[in-house]
């Protein structure tokens, strides 16, 4: 007897000791080692419930049980191991249901997961009970957070304004997953791509998706090789992310394998667009280990730069250069008359559309600059492994058989009078008996041309009415290739020499939103026009 209470005395004393190491380890923020010590600590602590009867005893080893559980959660989920970290809340809740510490653990990772309403519900548990345990600050905190994205995530009405009229000044706003009006069907481009559900108005947001991982910095101002080894540092930085993150997560890494990798993309699966509904955790089951040249074939198809000027507008300097990947995002098929845009806000990706899309209409972006003549495309979607089949690329190849096109093609490249080559197309146009949106893609292919008369007062009199207006080439380029800042802003600098009357104000504001969408209120459309003016 005396013998046997000796060893369990032993036992005692070791678990003690297992258990104060395990929590400096936890504290020194030393996740792995710590987890190590929690679970030696939760499997003898489970083994002597096993074996206990006595009723004293078991709620004895259930109280420190609960509390290694709810710190091994926590060290889980600080190695972003989510599923493994609910499990062991649960068992923890389970034990105990009103455990604080686990409630508020739990909180968190289902607001990682995003899964804000079950989040939301944790942390109303934990409020209810601070009296007790005190931080109703932090608490407001999360709930009023969850209350946010919960929203965000149910109705797709993100609001970036207030962000925009403080000049940037705090940190970007936290953003919600979301899915809209939009599914994962057989594209009529290559392989899969994005469709809208319904009729969709210019500046929905469609989607917003966490990246699965960035690299970013500012590239050098000098020479350009050393920007060109900025870029590939940041692009290895990236990588490596990407491995972590596919190390470390089972759905990302699922996910990942479903992307093309641009070999035979006509038989790759049309994937269920629930998947991707905020907060789904079931679906993909894909184990398979990815070979590296795979990842890199991916992330050569799928990873997306944040475009330069809706990152400045956002708040970052020109010479900014960010990469990432956006899983969802992957599926959209690039156009060069494209309908919808995206926003980089923080580590999320917005898209929205561009202009009115119809119901069952393929949901488009475009991957490089569209304000740009046929030849310049061909050569950019080439640098991007593909030759683009879009609508406008097929029409103007058609036209550029045409002399006239020639004509315009070598002005545009080598001509010096801008104004000239302008008049010429719009007449080429006419006489070609070209209907609205057949106008807009040439217009967006001249569109420097165009930008060269309008920036200088003194070509917009030499050629006065024989130029159309720079609203009405806007409203034109954007009817055809969706809304651009570019164009929006010349639409402003002219404006402005001129009291701005409230129908023009509204065609500006209906510009902004194909640009912006409806994300910016009007006093933040009005706050970026004067930035960007
Ligand atoms: C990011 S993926 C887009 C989704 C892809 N279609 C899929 O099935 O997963 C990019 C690839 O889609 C194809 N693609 C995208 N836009 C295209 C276009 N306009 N014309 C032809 N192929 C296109 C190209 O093969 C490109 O490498």
């Amino acid at each position: 007897m005396k013998e046997e209470n000796q060893h369990v005395k032993m036992e005692e004393e070791m678990m003690n000791q297992l258990r104060s190491k395990a929590t400096e380890l936890l504290l020194r923020e030393e996740w792995k080692d710590s987890i190590e010590l929690y679970s030696h600590f939760i499997s003898l602590s489970q083994n002597q419930l096993l074996n206990s009867t006595d009723q004293t005893q078991i709620s004895k080893i259930k109280k420190p049980l609960c509390l290694a559980l709810s710190n091994r959660a926590e060290a889980l989920s600080r190695l972003k191991d989510f599923s493994e970290a609910i499990k062991d809340c649960d068992e923890a809740l389970e034990i105990d249901s009103t455990h604080f510490k686990t409630i508020i653990c739990k909180g968190k990772i289902l607001l990682n997961l995003n899964r804000y309403s079950m989040a939301l519900n944790c942390f109303k548990l934990a409020i209810s009970d601070v009296q007790t345990n005190g931080n109703s600050e932090i608490l407001n905190g999360y709930l009023e957070k969850c209350k946010k994205l919960e929203f965000q995530s149910r109705t797709g009405a993100f609001d970036l304004s207030d962000w925009i009229v403080n000049g940037f000044r705090d940190k970007s706003p936290e953003l919600a997953e979301y899915l809209g009006s939009v599914k994962i069907g057989k594209s009529g481009y290559s392989g899969r791509g994005l469709f809208a559900t319904k009729e969709i108005e210019a500046g929905t947001v469609l989607v917003v998706t966490k990246a699965v991982a960035t690299g970013r910095g500012i590239l050098p101002d000098s020479s350009e090789v050393s920007v060109e080894s900025a870029r590939l540092v940041m692009w290895k930085d990236f990588v490596d992310k990407v491995v972590e993150a596919i190390t470390k997560c089972s759905k990302t890494r699922s996910l990942i394998c479903t992307l093309a990798s641009g070999e035979c993309e006509e038989v790759l699966e049309v994937l269920d667009t629930s998947l991707f509904r905020p907060g789904t955790e079931e679906g993909l089951t894909v184990t398979e280990k990815i070979e590296m040249d795979k990842i890199l074939d991916i992330l050569d198809v799928n990873s997306l730069t944040e475009d330069a000027i809706s990152a400045k507008v956002l708040g970052k300097n020109s010479d900014y250069y960010g990469v990432g990947l956006w899983v969802l995002a992957s599926f959209i098929n690039h156009s060069c008359n494209p309908n919808a845009r995206r926003l980089h806000v923080g580590d999320h990706v917005i898209v929205h559309t561009s202009r009115d899309v119809k119901a069952g209409e393929e949901i488009t972006f475009a991957y490089f600059d569209v304000l740009s003549p046929l030849k310049k495309r061909r050569e950019l979607s080439k640098e991007w492994g593909f030759p683009c089949n879009c609508q406008r690329c097929k029409f103007e190849e058609e036209l550029s058989c045409s002399d006239d096109l020639r004509e315009i093609e070598v002005a545009f490249e080598f001509g010096s009078d801008m104004g000239a080559m302008i008049i010429k197309l719009e007449k080429g146009m006419r006489k070609a008996k070209m209907k609205g949106k057949e106008k807009g893609y040439l217009r967006a292919s001249y569109w420097t041309a165009f930008l060269k008369v309008y920036k200088l007062e003194k070509l917009v009199k030499k050629w006065g009415r024989r130029i159309p207006t720079a609203e009405a080439i806007a409203e034109s380029i954007a009817e055809a290739v969706g809304g651009d800042e570019r164009v929006l802003k010349v639409v402003v600098q002219g404006l402005k020499k001129y009291a701005i009357g409230a129908l023009e104000m509204e065609k500006v504001m209906k510009l902004g939103r194909g640009v912006y969408g409806k994300v910016l209120k009007k006093k933040a459309v009005r706050a970026l026009l004067e930035l960007s003016v």
